[in-house]
């Protein structure tokens, strides 16, 4: 596509000269641990939601709201957790300029030390020779929010103003379903957000690692938990064991049944609800650029379980998959205890794809485990819940957004983009499309091998930058189109 290119070199230029100041700005967030799963760290999610507040202010950002959005709903261990607030916050309020609402997330994912980090997760560490940021948040999603802001930096002191008016709307429960925030979105859709003309994103990654990509779909996710009561205590296996029903046993037996080793979900009724693959739609996963080496690489083995490009795209992307995820209450320390957990629950997920009904997809689950539980047999209770879930999305990319990404894109990068799905979520997507009545672009900073929820995550530092560029120059192309 050829395009008539805007003057945007000194704000690249800006860009590159703030460079240790933005990597600074990432340094302070990542130093808070936000990590929303996690019920004893919500001081550190409220904290990272007032450390927004403060650079907001100090960039000029306007009419900034903390909403809070009361307590936590159960499944909670506290009853009484105030879920994070979200922050929002104006640049400009011209009539004349588009309106563009940027949304991002500033909780992270749990990380310590002992999961194998090269690093401490919650310092920001600058590999020089490698030019790398490593640190929890450092993709997913810190670096992409202060992204937005170091945008405005620039701006700032270049003395130029925002092509557009820019709303922010941050939020600190994304990694844990995003609780509250559609209400949010539902009372503000004709009050802070009446003016919105698009919502972009800046929450997922490139494909690969070298080519950048834009992306217009995301799976859903619904998050479940099964919980297992035994005996009033946990007890000791020699005496105890073999002579009462072991909860763990039951957990295990059932949780086994949801998926097999192909990574096909088990419980009937779900790949009904799946849409069928289109030829159209089939052709589309040519033309991707992806290598499944590339993928293997990333993921630090050689595990796939699809050999061909087009049926791994597909599975991430196109097709529901299942995962486990845990089992609290378990033993999972170094060394030999010898317990019988008394209780213990586990974690798994499903990724949801078009046309699979949330709440039939929840009936489906929870008539299987109840069903596989029943064979049993067992005097154990089990209690089966869905903790939270999130819309998947799928978009029309032919529109003004994406082409103005398109050609921020080439200016930076000097390449055009891939367009892309995404098989992971960002539960809210869905509800800004709907309730806004507004087109939404996700627009990745980071690469496909950045390690977002893994240990060693990390943002190079020429994504941080060029991402800043790329955010900063689809602003001015939007603006004009
Ligand atoms: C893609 C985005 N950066 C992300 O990581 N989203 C999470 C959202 C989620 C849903 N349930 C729990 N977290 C994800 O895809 O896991
Ligand atoms: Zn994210
Ligand atoms: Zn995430």
């Amino acid at each position: 596509m050829s395009y008539e290119k805007l003057p945007l070199e000194p704000l690249f230029q800006k860009i590159d000269e703030l460079k240790p100041q933005f990597i600074e700005r990432l340094e302070r967030a990542v130093a808070i641990p936000s990590v929303s799963g996690d019920e004893t760290l919500r001081p550190q999610v409220v904290k990272m939601g007032e450390f927004l507040i403060t650079e907001l202010t100090a960039l000029g950002f306007t009419d900034i709201q903390r909403k809070e959005l009361g307590t936590q709903p159960p499944p909670v261990a506290d009853a009484n957790l105030q879920l994070p607030p979200v922050i929002l916050g104006r640049f400009g309020t011209s009539p004349e300029k588009k309106t563009v609402l940027v949304y991002g997330h500033y909780d992270v994912q749990p990380a310590a030390k002992e999961d194998g980090w090269a690093t401490e997760p919650f310092t920001l560490v600058h590999d020089q020779a490698k030019d790398i940021l490593y640190g929890r948040g450092s993709t997913d999603d810190k670096g992409p929010v202060l992204g937005w802001l170091n945008v405005i930096q620039a701006h700032n002191e270049l003395g130029w103003e925002l092509p557009v008016n820019l709303v922010v709307c941050f939020e600190g429960m994304e990694e844990s379903g995003s609780l509250g925030l559609d209400e949010l979105i539902e009372r503000e859709a004709k009050e802070y957000f009446a003016k919105v003309d698009q919502v972009t994103i800046s929450d997922n990654y490139w494909l690969g690692t070298s080519k950048p990509v834009l992306t217009y779909g995301l799976r859903g996710c619904n998050y479940y938990q099964i919980i297992v009561n035994g005996p009033g205590a946990d007890l000791h296996s020699g005496v105890f064991g073999g002579t009462i029903a072991e909860p763990m046993t039951d957990l295990i037996k059932v949780m086994s049944t949801l998926v097999n080793s192909d990574g096909l979900i088990q419980i009937e009724g779900i790949k009904e609800m799946i849409a069928p693959l289109t030829d159209k739609e089939n052709a589309l996963y040519d033309e991707i650029d992806f290598s499944v080496d590339e993928f293997n690489a990333a993921a630090g083995s050689e595990t796939c379980l699809h050999t061909t490009k087009q049926d791994l795209l597909k599975h991430r992307w196109r097709f529901p998959s299942l995962s486990l995820h845990g089992i609290e209450g378990a033993f999972s320390g170094t060394g030999a205890k010898t317990v019988i957990p008394a209780k213990v629950i586990g974690k798994f997920s499903i990724r949801t794809v078009p046309n699979i009904e949330s709440a039939k997809l929840d009936q489906l689950v929870f008539q299987h485990v109840e069903a596989e539980f029943a064979k049993l047999k067992s005097p154990n209770t089990l209690k089966v819940e869905l903790i939270h879930d999130g819309n998947y999305w799928v978009s029309n990319p032919f529109n003004d957004s994406f082409t103005a990404a398109s050609k921020a894109t080439q200016d930076v990068w000097g390449i055009v983009p891939d367009f892309t799905r995404e098989g992971g979520s960002i539960p809210i997507t869905l509800s800004f499309e709907q309730k806004l009545g507004v087109d939404v672009l996700l627009l990745p900073m980071g690469r496909g091998d950045d390690g977002a929820h893994s240990i060693n995550e990390k943002l190079d530092v020429p994504n941080y930058i060029n991402g800043c560029k790329t955010l900063g120059g689809y602003l001015h192309y939007y603006a004009k189109a």
